[in-house]
């Protein structure tokens, strides 16, 4: 931390190097040892990571979180809401599907969007073909018995169903109102993430995956959706390929995670990716938080305080999401631009701190989940109007209680 000479028109200290790993301190001790998230950090100050890309970032310790700046302000960019079905509606899974955001283009084949649907009824009769992109479905109530041309996936909330570019499908409702969330990817389809390190088994294993088998139906009825036909379009009798749907249940999935200390970034809970062409870099994850034994010591054990380069949509199966217990509700979604600083609310907060850290449980019956996109999602006007739209979600940072005390050390 050595200082380039000063020159008179320059007053101010620098370190010198180009790329280097820095670290700097206006107070002795105000940057941790040997971790980044203690569970109390020096001079009560808060960690906050502020990430440039995969590779680039740096912590911040600081007195107030950024987000509570952004608090202040009326036109708080974090965007919360919850979905309620419209129950005298007769929507089914296509007419009740929304788009929430996105970003890029179909025509080129790069981007994503978000959707959600809310649906009363089963398709009766009609079927359904994208053909701008894989579509990964995610239940939150209501089981989806799909009909695929491969044959039917009974996917149920807690369970994931990926149904790719081009494959026709339909969609009852064996429970009746029903919603979920989608994600499209226009890119590529998805993978499970590289292990690396972890090595062979490891978060979502290959044999949990199920692909349907050949069910076929011989029908003269009329069927189709924009295409009107007189047969049905489930009539493959047999198949084989490495292209099909698939549904995954995530109770299977096997979570991987620091048992000795600091809070790991969520990409170790990856169930799926689909990459981009730039290394490090994903069009989009789909992240989940499952119930499991937290162990880290001297560790503000929630999710930290941070600005990412990435896009966070996420939402909530059931239970309680751990970093804002009550504050975010099974059915709702939140979206965390880039760049736009959130983390734990103050209540989760005053209790990561005063804790005692003995190994638990991260709330049991939970699944939280995350779309996380190395793109800007761009907005819909139907989401951002829409009524159920949560304003005062800013108020969840509000009480952070300001435990900064120079004079500590
Ligand atoms: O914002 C969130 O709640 C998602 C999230 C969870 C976590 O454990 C670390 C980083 C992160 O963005
Ligand atoms: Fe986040």
């Amino acid at each position: 931390m050595s200082s380039a000479a000063a020159t008179h028109s320059d007053p101010y200290e620098y370190q010198p190097g180009f790329g280097n790993h820095f670290s700097s301190e206006a107070l002795p001790g105000a940057l941790p040892v040997g971790q980044n998230t203690p569970q109390v950090c020096p001079y009560g100050l808060y960690a906050e990571q502020l990430s440039g890309t995969a590779f680039t970032r740096t912590w911040l310790y600081r007195i107030h979180p950024a987000v509570m700046a952004q608090a202040l302000s009326s036109r708080s960019s974090p965007a919360s809401t919850r979905l309620s079905i419209p129950e005298s509606e007769p929507l089914d899974f296509v007419t009740g599907l929304r788009t929430i955001g996105g970003a890029g283009d179909t025509a080129l084949k790069s981007g994503l969007a978000v959707h959600i649907y809310t649906a009363t009824q089963s398709m009766d009769k009609r079927a359904f073909c994208n053909s701008d992109g894989d579509l990964l479905i995610v239940p939150q109530q209501g089981r989806l018995d799909v009909q695929t041309e491969f044959g039917p996936i009974m996917v149920a909330p807690n369970e994931i169903a990926v149904i790719q570019r081009g494959i026709r499908f339909s969609v009852g409702l064996p429970d009746g109102p029903s919603r979920g969330y989608i994600l499209e990817v226009y890119d590529n389809h998805f993978e499970l993430p590289d292990l690396g390190p972890i090595g062979a088994n490891g978060l979502a294993n290959p044999r949990d995956f199920q692909t349907p088998t050949a069910k076929y139906e011989h029908t003269s009825d009329s069927m189709g959706d924009r295409q009107q036909q007189d047969h049905s379009p489930f009539d493959v009798v047999a198949w084989h390929g490495n292209y099909a749907p698939y549904k995954y249940d995530l109770a299977n999935f096997n979570v991987i995670n620091s048992v000795s200390y600091d809070h790991i970034d969520p990409s170790i809970f990856t169930v799926l990716t689909c990459k981009s062409a730039h290394p490090g870099t994903a069009v989009a994850d789909f992240v989940v938080f499952p119930p499991r034994f937290e162990v880290q010591q001297h560790t503000f054990r929630p999710p930290y305080f941070h600005r990412n380069c990435m896009s966070e949509f996420m939402g909530l199966i059931h239970g309680e999401y751990e970093a804002k217990k009550g504050g975010f509700l099974p059915g709702g979604a939140s979206l965390h631009s880039m760049m736009t600083p959130h983390g734990p609310d103050a209540k989760t907060v005053e209790n990561a701190t005063t804790r005692d850290l003995l190994p638990g449980r991260v709330a049991d019956n939970t699944m939280a989940f995350m779309f996380e996109s190395m793109f800007q999602l761009r907005v819909t006007k139907w989401a951002v109007e829409h009524k159920q739209r949560d304003h005062d979600y800013y108020k969840a940072w509000q009480n952070i209680p300001i435990t900064f005390n120079p004079d500590q050390i």
